[in-house]
């Protein structure tokens, strides 16, 4: 397998360097207090499907993918992007994205170099129409509620019917339950995104931002999940997503907090 690289400050030739969010606005992507793009820095149109092409800064890659990460607004999706690719939480006002933005991390799954170009969405209402328009292309959603926010968890079910409408049929999806270090302020049992999960023949984790709890996992479980589809090396062991997530997802009690 050729290793790419993407140059720096360059989209691939898909999608097209104009359509994507300037390097300026990348960096002021950042967890609750930093500023964000506003409507006028929005891609103008969503990107193109097509690996290993993506925009990117720099990093040598084997494959690449987009994950898209979507539920309501507060729910954390900027700042579990942003723990995942700076190992950071940055409390303080929230501050909802506007539009959508991305990052891109590398990882190595089991040798291969594995790009994920993450979308943060916006998860007001108000901006649907913007991120519909980027599913189509997504190859992984993750989907999160807020465990200490019953309407974000109750709203799970009108997301899967949008990314029903919206993503591909082979999109794919993780449920989050975010904030699991709020202990005090949880309203979302465990058991009921469980259920949900199960219902909806989903992966399922609960994960924190604030803390990282289960955020690599996340991001590792779909990387490796995307990367066999992808590859299909009939020696390696069928990788199984959802026995994965299960056995390497820790619980709360388990961890520091
Ligand atoms: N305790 C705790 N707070 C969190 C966690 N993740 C996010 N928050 C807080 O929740 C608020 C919302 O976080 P964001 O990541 O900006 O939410 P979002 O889902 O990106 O919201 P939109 O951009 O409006 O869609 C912020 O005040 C964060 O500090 C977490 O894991 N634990
Ligand atoms: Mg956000």
């Amino acid at each position: 397998m050729s290793r790419k690289k993407t140059p720096k400050n360059k989209g691939g030739s898909v999608p097209a360097a104009s359509t994507l969010p300037t390097a300026a606005n990348r960096s002021r992507l950042a967890c609750s207090r930093t500023a964000r793009p506003g409507p006028e820095a929005l891609p103008k149109g969503p990107p193109q499907s097509g690996r290993p092409s993506l925009g990117g800064t720099g990093d040598f890659y084997d494959v690449a993918f987009k994950v898209m990460l979507v539920g309501d607004s507060g729910v954390g999706k900027t700042c579990l992007l942003v723990r995942f690719k700076d190992g950071a939480f940055l409390a303080g006002t929230f501050i909802s994205t506007v539009g959508i933005d991305f990052r891109n991390k590398v990882l190595d799954v089991d040798g291969t170099k594995v790009k994920l170009q993450i979308w943060d969405t916006a998860g007001q209402e108000r901006f649907r129409s913007v991120t519909h328009a980027y599913y189509r292309d997504a190859h992984a959603l993750l989907l999160l509620y807020d465990i200490t926010n019953k309407d974000s968890f109750d709203n799970i079910q009108a997301w899967l019917t949008e990314i029903q409408e919206y993503a591909q049929q082979d999109v794919v999806l993780m449920l989050l339950g975010n904030k699991v270090d709020s202990t005090q302020e949880r309203v979302v049992k465990r058991e009921d995104g469980e259920k949900l999960a199960k219902e909806f023949g989903l992966p399922f984790m609960e994960t924190s931002a604030k803390t990282g709890l289960n955020v690599d996992l996340a991001f590792t479980a779909i990387a490796k999940e995307l990367k066999q589809r992808s590859t299909k090396v009939p020696s390696e062991p069928h990788f199984r997503l959802h026995e994965y997530v299960k056995r390497e997802g820790r619980g709360v009690s388990c961890c520091r907090l």
